[in-house]
């Protein structure tokens, strides 16, 4: 007999709900996803994505329902947690070994040449971020999140920002530094082919709950030219604009 191996549950929300005002964000949404594993959300814009994602983080308080981590409430910072934004948000008076060293104790400069090494920085940690690219920006932000060795990663639109190439080469360097350092990874994209090429699985999240909940069985590292990626694409793409078209069609 086949044993499928426990899975243990890292990130668990129970009838989230959350609204600003008299506007209702999340509506009664339902997600668990387990320790290691690399969730992607998706959803148009405004649908919640971020404010998920700082709920998680314990940015944000719930209106109503539970978020719990390793399976205890969460009821303040999440301290588990690291997230990296669209804009790298370093600062600008620093140099680049610096912006790392943020919030570390006495070994920090050690930890954090090792953190930028991993990120294919070390030689720039002497400069200041002004001489750095918009991947390089984003590549401390990385090191700056991995130099505390979280358990959870929360990536807010990471890549929003950069060129289609550079865009592909940090989706490919953080999928592999998640598989090599086994973090719990939660990805934040507008884009679908960013969320196929990175997830293990993918959420779309439309009237403030998860509608679909696409498991994306390919290998790793992920070819972009296997013909069941754009079979995902189509499909993941294929649920958004249909529920847009029978919506505008009501209207
Ligand atoms: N601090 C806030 N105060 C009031 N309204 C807010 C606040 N933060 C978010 N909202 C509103 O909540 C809704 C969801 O915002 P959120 O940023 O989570 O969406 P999103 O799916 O991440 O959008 P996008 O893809 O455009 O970044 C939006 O209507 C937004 O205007």
């Amino acid at each position: 007999m086949k044993v499928i191996p426990e899975q243990k549950e890292h990130v668990l929300l129970k009838d989230v709900q959350k609204g600003y005002g008299d506007r209702t964000v999340l509506n009664g949404l339902e997600l668990s996803i387990h320790k290691g594993e690399f969730v992607a959300i998706v959803g148009k814009s405004g649908c919640g994505k971020s404010t998920l994602l700082r709920l998680i983080a314990g940015l944000e308080r719930l209106n109503e329902g539970v978020i719990r981590i390793n399976d205890k409430p969460l009821t303040q910072l999440n301290e588990h947690a690291r997230i990296m934004f669209q804009d790298g948000r370093l600062l600008p008076w620093k140099r680049v070994i610096d912006n790392v060293c943020i919030g570390l104790a006495k070994d920090a400069k050690a930890k954090a040449k090792i953190a930028l090494r991993q990120v294919g920085l070390e030689d720039r940690m002497k400069e200041y971020p002004a001489k750095l690219s918009g991947g390089q920006k984003q590549r401390v932000a990385l090191a700056r999140a991995l130099v505390h060795d979280p358990s959870l990663l929360l990536l807010d639109e990471p890549l929003g920002a950069l060129d289609a190439l550079t865009r592909i080469e940090m989706q490919d360097l953080i999928a592999s530094l998640w598989q090599k350092n086994k973090f719990t990874s939660i990805l934040v994209t507008h884009d679908v082919e960013e969320a196929v090429a990175m997830a293990d699985r993918v959420i779309l999240i439309e009237n403030g709950k998860v509608s679909l909940n696409q498991v994306i069985n390919l290998p790793r590292p992920r070819q972009r030219t296997h013909p069941a990626f754009s079979m995902y694409l189509e499909e993941i793409l294929g649920r958004i604009m249909d529920r847009q078209q029978k919506k505008n069609f009501v209207m």
